[in-house]
């Protein structure tokens, strides 16, 4: 038998998932976990029911709300949940706690401690695993790739799809390879690192592809730096992000409450050691990037590409060479009201929001707290909000008295959810105003209609929230 030739992770991944070979490169792919919150859900569950289906595999199904709930105000004064104020918020979450049970699916419910963002939950409790492809109906699903699990977002009528057949009929994407060796400066987090590839690369960079993150910025990187790099893929356009499980990976998974135990533990390890990318394997492009280009970074218009170092100034829209560009950066600056060669220093801000999919686990808050121990927020912040991403990184972060940090520097720290990432509960930025947030998407009205989204890393949002204004961190780190 002639040997195989050498193989990507993603194509390892792939071929050990396929159920069905097409003629048309379509592949039916096995699905082996599929995580549901109360957006993309109710219409799939819906179209079951009238159709007399099951769940197929309720057992590698998760269920949670996370979009919609409220993070204050969750309970009464007896420990009794309280009702969703908005009608449409109210009826989802309705759905999820009552479609879970019908059909027999695991539900972590809004007051329980393991409740949190899917995306931060899945990896906690060792639901996503490396070499397994995970899906979920929100875009974010990315963020799995960072365990070695081919994971990606899906539509409410695919979602449909994995739950009655837990399978998705796919093409395969290309492979984009981003290298990034050498080492990252000081004050330069995982946060920086992908905003800085979207850089480079741009929101249409990844577009058809599946990238995986290679060099040793990453073989160096926690498994929650890893999370938030390959949560931010879906962000350069690209279908998954991608890190090859590794000795870090697995001192991470050991022990969760969903991960393998015993003998499977040990077998599911000598597996997922055999997953990286062999030695020779081809990819279809191939990103190389130098550490030490990359500066804490900070976003100035409405798309994650809109980014420069916080040293930088506020572009020329001219000076993009493409004239699409031009238009569409002329109109970001107009939604931010801000003027070309503006220091990014010199801008001021309301709001601070340090949670979400992306930055919203133990580590981020680690950092932001190291920030502002001793400090407090600039008088003209109305609102800083800390959003724990989970009960349980809430729960970790009061054992290690972070809460205090934060509540004593004038933020509030609140219950875990999506909160002000998107606008889809009370969490919202006003109108005009600007906020230093560490979430994905910058995209116009994301945050509350009108609001003005500088997308930055915990430790950047915490020295903008002493100081009052987009700050240097690694000025802060100095004094
Ligand atoms: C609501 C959900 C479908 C959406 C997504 O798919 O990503 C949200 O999570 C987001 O971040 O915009
Ligand atoms: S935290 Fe934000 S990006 Fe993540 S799933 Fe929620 S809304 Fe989407």
């Amino acid at each position: 038998m002639s040997k195989q030739s050498p193989r990507t992770l993603y194509q390892k991944i792939w071929d050990a998932h396929v159920v069905d070979r097409r003629t048309d490169e379509t592949c039916l792919i096995y699905i082996d976990r599929h995580l549901v919150h109360e957006v993309t859900s109710p219409q799939a569950f819906e179209s079951l029911r009238l159709a007399g289906r099951q769940v197929r595999r309720p057992d590698c199904t998760l269920a949670l709300p996370d979009h919609n709930l409220p993070t204050i105000g969750r309970r009464d004064a007896n420990g009794r949940r309280l009702p969703i104020g908005d009608p449409e918020s109210a009826a989802q979450l309705a759905a999820l706690e009552s479609n879970a049970p019908a059909f027999g699916i695991r539900y972590i419910d809004a007051l329980s401690v393991e409740q949190g963002i899917v995306h931060v939950v899945g990896p906690e409790q060792g639901f996503s695993l490396p070499g397994t492809t995970i899906v979920c109906g929100d875009s974010h699903t990315s963020a799995h790739g960072g365990l070695g699990a081919l994971a990606f977002g899906i539509g409410t009528s695919e979602v449909e799809h994995v739950l009655a057949t837990q399978t998705l009929l796919l093409s395969p994407s290309k492979t984009l390879e981003i290298r990034v060796e050498g080492t990252l400066g000081c004050g330069v987090t995982p946060k920086d690192v992908i905003l800085h590839i979207i850089g480079v690369i741009g929101t249409g960079g990844g577009t058809g592809h599946v990238i995986e993150y290679t060099g040793n910025v990453f073989r160096e990187m926690s498994v929650e730096g890893r999370l938030t790099v390959c949560n931010m893929s879906i962000e350069a356009g690209a279908r998954a992000g991608l890190i090859a499980p590794d000795q870090t990976t697995f001192d991470y998974l050991e022990g969760r409450p969903m991960a393998p135990k015993g003998q499977d533990w040990i077998d599911a390890v000598a597996y997922w050691g055999t997953l990286g990318s062999d030695e020779g394997a081809v990819y279809d492009r191939t990103v190389v990037i130098d550490a030490a280009d990359i500066a804490p970074c900070v976003t100035w218009g409405t798309s994650p590409e809109d980014v420069v170092a916080i040293t930088g100034m506020v572009p020329e829209p001219d000076m993009f060479e493409d004239p699409a560009r031009q238009v569409a950066a002329r109109r970001s600056l107009g939604y931010m009201d801000l003027a070309p060669g503006t220091r990014m220093q010199d801008i001021p801000i309301e709001n601070v929001f340090i949670g979400s999919c992306t930055n919203s686990r133990i580590e981020d808050l680690r950092a932001a707290a190291a920030i502002v121990r001793g400090r407090h927020i600039a008088a003209n912040i109305r609102q800083a909000l800390v959003v724990p991403g989970s009960g349980l990184v809430k729960q970790q972060a009061e054992a290690e008295g972070l809460d205090r940090d934060f509540l004593d520097a004038g933020f509030e720290w609140r219950e875990p959810g999506c909160s002000a990432c998107l606008a889809m509960n009370p969490d919202k930025i006003p109108a005009g105003e600007r906020c230093a947030s560490t979430s994905n998407r910058n995209f116009v009205d994301r945050q509350g209609p009108g609001a003005r989204t500088h997308l930055v890393s915990p430790a950047m949002a915490a020295a903008a929230a002493v100081t009052g204004h987009l700050t240097d961190v690694r000025d802060i780190q100095r004094t």
